[in-house]
């Protein structure tokens, strides 16, 4: 039976099931124009456990997180930590209470030290020398967090450089740490290692509040989880006595969708062609070196890789960003290595990015400007030679529809949408256009998972009309589920490939870090595997 239970909430301070209670957020109402984003909200989170917080896409997860972390104010309720109401003016002084946040978007200087890193502005704590180091190496060993204080941040890799982001919160003094969505980065290896930190907070008495949309993850590792949904709190689930299946009914009313694609569509039409493509870095050093592949009508090539191996410079050169220093590319048998990012646009590239924010919208901007972005010459956006507001405002409430952009309207600016519904309206766009190559990084990153599997089917749907795909995700049951092909990514080389109908996602993490070169075989028994920390320092 699934343990969910209406949520009400006890009396700040009060110990629930024999333990004290770190943080305490009772009837929290936020109102923004034309939405309420938390409704009488109660979240109740105790000393020494993990809590999930799970809900759809503009549920109020961050809204909420962001009131605990002082950077809004809430228009009705109370938060009390410790037992003690408080109201929180900044994060300065939410920090100040113990409050730690980790954001999804890591915030260090690369140029700088771990310790630099860690005692910018903290310097009062144990100012910059000696005493600091001290107090990282003794936080780094208490919690098992392996982090080194002289290092450069450049030279890590992404579940090192969340360490560090962890340990940063430690230092400043963290009891409650609020992590947003921590595990999209990582590979599996390194969430178990994530997992074995958070265990380690826990034993020593401290809290942490975990959002994620992975929620097989969220039950493996949440002592409690709290459902929110269009705002207000659906109710609490117990791990133990729950499935994904339930828990995904709660948050959208829905099934759990899964990637897999039954049927191969792959053509012998070649769509996109990449030969021997070098990219160079200002001095000389190759970022990409030797890539070729062909993607075919109908085929989705997956590109397996840790974060920062190159496949942001892939994409890159792929969409004209970057050009090539050597090695063509070719779109529908004509070469396009020296086109320009509209010219390639117009020959029907379609690119879902990465980062959302720089590449893919204008977030001060309305949502049918957005609408325009990078579409600027195309139907419905333009008539001839000028822009057509009417036509594209008209399709930008077909995309909201058809995509379910949770909005009040389409004047709204980008900013003002959850991330999920942001990532929503950029795939929206994009498979608009009836690409005849998309690029797709990291395309359902942030929603969840009603989301997931609509964008999932729109991209099989086009992928059945002869769409040719890159697809680059953090996820590898995404990968695996949806590739026809897979190809993985080291130091800027393709170094190995396998067959997405056997191989699992800790095979596939495994050759990420560097540890497999070749046609990667499934094992029955997988391979003893490198440990997360020596692979991931090597792959970056
Ligand atoms: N600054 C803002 N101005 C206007 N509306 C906002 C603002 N911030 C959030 N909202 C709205 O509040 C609602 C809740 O958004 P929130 O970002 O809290 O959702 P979320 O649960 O974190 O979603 P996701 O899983 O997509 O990140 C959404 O409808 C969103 O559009």
């Amino acid at each position: 039976m699934c343990a969910i239970n209406a949520s009400s909430s006890p009396p700040a301070g009060a110990a629930v099931h024999g333990q004290a209670t770190a943080v305490e957020l009772a009837g929290i109402t936020k109102r923004f124009p034309g939405v309420v984003a938390n409704h009488d909200i109660h979240l109740s989170v105790r000393k020494g456990t993990v809590h999930a917080l799970v809900g759809e896409n503009g549920a109020g997860k961050s809204t909420l997180m962001k009131i605990l972390y002082g950077m809004q104010k809430p228009d009705e309720g109370t938060i009390s930590l410790d037992g003690e109401q408080v109201t929180l003016h900044s994060p300065a002084d939410a920090i100040a209470r113990g409050i730690g946040m980790v954001h999804q978007h890591f915030m260090l200087a690369d140029n700088l030290t771990v310790l630099e890193n860690v005692v910018l502005g903290s310097e009062k704590l144990y100012g910059i020398g000696a005493k600091a180091r001290r107090r990282i190496q003794e936080i780094s060993d208490r919690y098992g967090l392996g982090v080194r204080p002289d290092v450069l941040v450049e030279e890590l890799g992404v579940a090192a450089r969340q360490r560090v982001e962890i340990l940063k919160v430690l230092y400043r003094g963290a009891t409650t740490l609020i992590l947003d969505e921590p595990t999209a980065v990582l590979v599996p290896q390194e969430v178990d290692a994530l997992f074995a930190n958070l265990r380690e907070l826990k034993s020593e008495g401290l809290s942490v509040i975990f959002i994620s949309h992975k929620l097989g993850e969220v039950l493996s590792v949440a002592d409690e989880i709290t459902v929110i949904r269009r705002g207000t709190t659906v109710g609490t689930a117990v791990p133990a006595e729950t499935t994904p299946r339930q828990l995904a009914e709660m948050m959208v009313g829905s099934e759990l969708p899964t990637p897999e694609t039954a049927e191969s569509t792959v053509t012998d039409r070649p769509v996109l062609g990449v030969d021997k493509l070098r990219l160079e870095a200002p001095g000389g050093k190759a970022i990409l070196d030797d890539i070729t592949f062909t993607i075919h009508a109908g085929e989705v090539l997956g590109i397996a890789g840790v974060e920062g191996n190159g496949q942001t410079e892939l994409v890159d050169a792929l969409i004209g960003l970057k050009h090539a220093d050597s090695g063509t590319i070719t779109l529908a048998g004509e070469e396009v290595t020296a086109w320009p990012t509209r010219k390639r646009r117009e020959q029907g590239v379609g690119y879902i990015p990465e980062d959302r924010h720089r590449h893919g919208l204008l977030l001060e901007a309305p949502l049918w400007e957005n609408r325009i972005l990078g579409h600027v010459t195309e139907k419905p956006n333009a008539k001839g030679v000028w822009l057509d507001p009417k036509a594209a405002q008209e399709d930008t409430r077909r995309i909201v529809e058809a995509y379910d952009v949770r909005t009040p309207g389409i004047d709204v600016t980008a900013a003002s949408l959850s991330g999920g519904n942001q990532q929503k309206l950029i795939v929206g766009r994009e498979m608009s256009h009836k690409p005849r190559f998309l690029i797709a990084a990291h395309p359902t990153r942030g929603v969840d998972v009603g989301a997931q599997a609509a964008i999932w089917d729109h991209i099989r749907q086009a992928r059945r009309e002869g769409l040719a795909v890159l697809l680059i995700s953090a996820d590898l049951d995404e990968l695996i589920g949806l590739s026809d092909t897979l190809r993985v990514i080291y130091n800027g080389r393709l170094v190995a490939d396998a067959d997405p109908a056997t191989i699992t996602p800790e095979e596939l993490g495994s050759a990420m870090t560097g540890a497999a070169t070749g046609h990667l075989e499934h094992e029955e028994t997988p391979e003893i595997r490198k440990s997360p920390e020596a692979g991931e320092d090597e792959a970056r």
